[in-house]
This record gives C-alpha cells, sequence and structure tokens, in this order.
C-alpha cells in the first residue's frame, strides 16, 4: 500500500427505511485501495458487499442512503462532492464491470453503438472516427475474437464470455484508474470464468487499473488478488495481503471461509466444512461480535463475555488485523487454528 491510496474508505454506513425500521447492511467499513492494487472482497451472500461498492459510485437503490463515513478518491472526498462530480468520475475515471453482463448490456444496440455512446458521454474531445478506433481497441484489449464483427452484434448474438468481455471493454474504453467488479464470473461456465479473471489481471498489468473485485468465493480473491477485505454481516473482520491471510488466517469466520474450499496443493479432505448457521438481519444486529453465535472457536474457548459484549474491530471499520477479541493467531487452543 502506497501513502496516497487511490481509494480510501472510512467507517462507512449505508441505511434502508426510517424510525424503528431502519435496517444497516453496511455498517462501518472501512479498507483502502492502492493503484495499481487487485482488492478482493469477500463474504457470504448478503454481507454488504455489492451495496459497498454501489455506495461508491453512488448508485444505492431507491430507499437506500449513506448514513456515515468517507469516500476518498484520488484525494477527493466523494462523499460531499457535488452529484455531478460523481456523474463526471463514474465510466470515466471508475468503471463498474456488472455480474451479468446481458442485463448491463442494451439489448436492442449494436455492440459498437453502445460503446460509441459512452465514448461520446465520457470523451466528447473525440471524433466519430477516433470513436471507432477506440471502440476497437476497447474490444480488442477485452481479447474479443473478431472484434470487428463484434462491434456489428447485438449482444444476444454473442455467447455469455463475450457478453461479459464486451462489458469489460465498455468499462475500460475510458481508460478508468479504478475498475469495481461485482461478481463478474457468477453467471459463467467454469472454464469462461477462468479466462475472465485471467483477463482483469492482464488489464491490471497492462493498462495499471487498480480492481476492487467483489466475490463470495474465496478460491477466486486466492488467485488474482493482491490484498483481500473480508466481509461479515456489513463489517470487515479481517483484511489484508492476500498471502498472509489465506495462509494464516486471524478471523475464525475467514478461516471457516477457507474451510469450505479445496486447500491449495495436498490432498482434498473427505468432506469440505460449511459455515453452521445463518448470518444475523441488518434490522437487527447483535452487539459485540456478530460471528459469536456460529463461531466453533467461541464455543471452544468456553463461551468468553466479550465476545457478546463489545465490538472487536477498530472504529473507522480498517481492521489491520482481526476484529476478534481471541484472533487464531494468538490462540493457546492448537485445535481450533488450522
Ligand atoms: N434495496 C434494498 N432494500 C433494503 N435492503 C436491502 C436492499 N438491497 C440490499 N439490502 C440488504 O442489504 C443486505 C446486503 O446486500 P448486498 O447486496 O450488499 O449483499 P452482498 O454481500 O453483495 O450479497 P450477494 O453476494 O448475494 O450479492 C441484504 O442482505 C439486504 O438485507
Amino acid at each position: 500500500m502506497t501513502d496516497q491510496p487511490l481509494l480510501s474508505v472510512r467507517d462507512l454506513a449505508v441505511e434502508f427505511g426510517h424510525g424503528a425500521g431502519v435496517s444497516r447492511p453496511v455498517d462501518g467499513v472501512g479498507f483502502e485501495v492502492g493503484a495499481r492494487e487487485i482488492v478482493g472482497i469477500v463474504g457470504e451472500s448478503g454481507c454488504g458487499k455489492s451495496l459497498t461498492l454501489l455506495a461508491l459510485l453512488g448508485l444505492l437503490p431507491a430507499g437506500g442512503r449513506v448514513a456515515g463515513g468517507s469516500i476518498t478518491f484520488g484525494g477527493r472526498d466523494l462523499l460531499g462532492a457535488d452529484p455531478s462530480v460523481i456523474r463526471s468520475l463514474r465510466g470515466r475515471q471508475v468503471a463498474l464491470i456488472p455480474s451479468d453482463a446481458g442485463a448491463a448490456l442494451n439489448p436492442v444496440a449494436r455492440i459498437g453503438r453502445q460503446l460509441r455512446l459512452s465514448l461520446r458521454t465520457h470523451s466528447p474531445e473525440l471524433n466519430s472516427q477516433q470513436r471507432r478506433g477506440r471502440a476497437l481497441d476497447a474490444l480488442r484489449r477485452a481479447r474479443l475474437p473478431r472484434p470487428e464483427q463484434a462491434l456489428s452484434a447485438y449482444p444476444h448474438e454473442l455467447s455469455g464470455g463475450m457478453q461479459q468481455r464486451s462489458a469489460i471493454a465498455l468499462g475500460l474504453q475510458n481508460e478508468p484508474v479504478l475498475l469495481l467488479a461485482d461478481e463478474p464470473t457468477t453467471a459463467l461456465d467454469v472454464s469462461i470464468q477462468a479466462e475472465i479473471l485471467r483477463l482483469l489481471v492482464q488489464l491490471r498489468d497492462e493498462l495499471g487499473t487498480a480492481i476492487v473485485f467483489v466475490t463470495h468465493d474465496i478460491s477466486t480473491v486466492r488467485e488474482i488478488c493482491d490484498r483481500v477485505v473480508v466481509m461479515y454481516a456489513g463489517q470487515v473482520v479481517e483484511q489484508g495481503g492476500v498471502d498472509e491471510v489465506l495462509t494464516s488466517p486471524s478471523h475464525p469466520y475467514t478461516a471457516a471461509l477457507l474451510g469450505s474450499i479445496p486447500p491449495l496443493g495436498g490432498v482434498p479432505p473427505d468432506q469440505l466444512e460449511t459455515v453452521p448457521g445463518m448470518p444475523p438481519d441488518p434490522a437487527a444486529w447483535p452487539g459485540g461480535c456478530r460471528f459469536q453465535a456460529r463461531c466453533r472457536h467461541h464455543v471452544a474457548l468456553g463461551g468468553p463475555e466479550e465476545c457478546s459484549s463489545t465490538w472487536p474491530g477498530s472504529a473507522d471499520g480498517v481492521a489491520v488485523h482481526a476484529a476478534c477479541h481471541f484472533p487464531l493467531d494468538a490462540s493457546p487452543l492448537e485445535e481450533v487454528r488450522r
């Protein structure tokens, strides 16, 4: 991490509803992204990953609002900024790659037209020939086979993988410094998923674009990310370098997620673990550590009182180590360490 991160999120909170009916599905999230870094945000479904990304872009769904915290991008405070500033950053400096490219692309416009329209909005200085050249370059960079033909194709004429490559081209053609990718491979076949993941890493290497990569699949994080932010129940429970966190997790939730995937190398166990139980409801977060009710470590330690009374993380959401009163690497209990 450089001294001046490209993106800095502190104590971010997102709320829905009013009065007694308020829920806070993102509740004090903090992390940083350096230039050229690929940062994975990982956690089970519903832990607040997508809302965190959407809050960064000022694109929360109706009824949702940022209820606290700060977002600084390139040294600029985004939450205090005029909406027109956010709009001009979106698409030009920050681009979103959605999970379902088919839904993100306009079904009744040819790919080339969609690329040119976006260029017209974000790079009005280009003439039509330059726009066509830029669109073609973007498709080539996204490794679309036969990019000239793809320019005149409608989305439904392309395979799922090619649609996702087109969506990536759409995001990249304005040469953003930050790409936000929300489960960009879930809708694709496994072999195509691997190709798209490789493509993202290649694009970072070639263009220097930093990437925030949201996924529920911790094995994907291991493949492509430099750093990882582990979220549980609207909070960050652990973050750090991928090698460090995924080789020697400190938070029992990270360890539980790792137990649910085959280990790197070595012999896969007969049965992979699942994390028993369900996450809590964002409308009624429990006090203390939110993972406590599902934590094997908590049980093994005899149910320490502080787990239910005090949140073990940092005030701004940036858990330097793990947000746990009894992190695994400091645990005297060998049997609960991985
Ligand atoms: N439009 C909405 N109105 C009210 N609550 C919402 C809305 N969208 C999301 N939420 C709440 O926020 C929680 C987190 O949603 P989010 O989409 O960020 O989860 P996620 O971690 O990205 O999950 P997934 O991996 O399934 O996409 C949801 O479980 C839900 O309780």
